[in-house]
């Protein structure tokens, strides 16, 4: 009685639905999958080869003829970048409209899309100590305001123009729950993602649009593989094998999927994630008030166990090889 879970069911049958990150990962399995239940789909990306490459797995995942993909090359770590996508969206979107014949409102002339998912993001791991500037603002930049400026220009359109229904999906981490060694880069932003969907929860009420955030575990992405290059061992001993614990991008499409359908605002698809979440519920609502305070409760037990059993465990016994390994105070841990 308290989770506010709605009646009227998200359908992405009809809906043009626009993905940053859309050519990798996530974000493309989630575009495949929005275009096999009859969505248009707008893949945002940077690399035009890996857009293209991408755009062609969608097309072959739609359903029905008044169906379009589009594929739209733009950084979108500045406002201007995501605006000008956007712009570009709604516009080629409006040269797909259905003409006269067709009843079908896939795309009606000049429509914001309907949905907009921000998958776009990557982590850098490594250690505090080593890491530059240049990595923590770049960390910030793609994981945190390539989202940011992506829902500022859609929640900007949908206001302008007059369009309700509009729906905005952030993609967090269970690293926007909680912070882990190694992920010094990474993690702050995405609980930013995490601040800034309780934000636009709140505010963009105003416009009739509905804002979601997604907590993902370790997703078996390109991106991951890319991550895991620079990750020190203790984070991978830490965060257990990605490969054994891991969901596919199509699994995590899917769950996502599941959660926008039942209409919850912070949407996990992984049992830890679910505790944590639990865990660190905020001012948002929940997802049923009963079983939240139940997977709180066992969050209360687990997690310290877990933290002074396991991560802090880890990272203690790591001292000594730490100081040899990057050479500090001679090589030797003080005491
Ligand atoms: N993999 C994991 O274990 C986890 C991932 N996540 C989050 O899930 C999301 C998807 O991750 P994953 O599938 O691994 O990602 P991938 O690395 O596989 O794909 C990332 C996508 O984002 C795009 N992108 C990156 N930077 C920009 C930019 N500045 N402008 C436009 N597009 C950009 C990339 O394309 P291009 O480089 O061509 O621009 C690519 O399409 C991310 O937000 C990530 O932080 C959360 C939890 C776990
Ligand atoms: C009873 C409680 C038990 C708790 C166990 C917790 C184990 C820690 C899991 C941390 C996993 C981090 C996944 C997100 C990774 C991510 O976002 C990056 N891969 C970036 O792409």
């Amino acid at each position: 009685m308290f989770s506010f879970a709605s009646t009227r069911r998200w359908q992405p049958a009809g809906k043009h639905v626009l993905i940053t990150g859309g050519s990798s990962g996530l974000g493309l399995a989630l575009a495949e999958l929005l275009a096999s239940r009859g969505a248009s789909v707008t893949l945002v990306a940077r690399n035009q080869e890996r857009l293209d490459q991408a755009k062609a797995r969608v097309q072959a995942a739609c359903i029905a003829p008044p169906q379009f993909v589009q594929a739209i090359s733009a950084d979108l770590v500045s406002f201007a970048g995501c605006q000008k996508a956007l712009a570009q969206a709604t516009e080629q979107a409006a040269a797909h409209a259905p003409t006269s014949a067709s009843t079908d409102a896939a795309a009606p002339a000049h429509r914001v899309p309907d949905a907009v998912f921000c998958c776009a993001g990557a982590a850098r791991p490594g250690w505090f100590i080593e890491q530059t500037e240049h990595m923590f603002r770049e960390g910030m930049d793609t994981d945190y305001f390539t989202a940011a400026g992506m829902s500022h220009a859609a929640a900007q359109a949908y206001a302008k123009s007059g369009q309700t229904g509009g729906k905005i999906v952030l993609v967090s981490s269970t690293l926007g729950f909680m912070g882990l060694v190694g992920y010094s880069q990474y993690s702050p932003a995405k609980h930013a993602i995490k601040g800034l969907a309780d934000c636009l929860r709140s505010e963009l009420q105003l416009y009739g649009i509905s804002v979601h955030a997604y907590f993902p575990g370790t997703i078996l992405s390109p991106g991951y593989t890319r991550e895991n290059e620079t990750k020190p061992k203790l984070t991978v001993q830490i965060e257990g094998d990605g490969e054994k614990d891991g969901l596919s991008p199509a699994a995590c499409a899917k769950g996502l999927l599941r959660g926008l359908e039942k209409n919850q605002y912070f949407i996990t698809t992984d049992f830890q994630s679910e505790l944590f979440r639990a865990s660190a519920l905020g001012s948002g609502p929940g997802n049923g008030w009963l079983m939240d305070r139940l997977k709180g409760f066992i969050g209360a037990i687990g997690i310290p166990l877990w933290r002074i059993f396991e991560a802090d465990a880890l990272i203690k016994k790591h001292r000594a090889e730490h100081y040899r390994e990057l050479g500090l105070n001679g090589g030797v841990a003080p005491r």
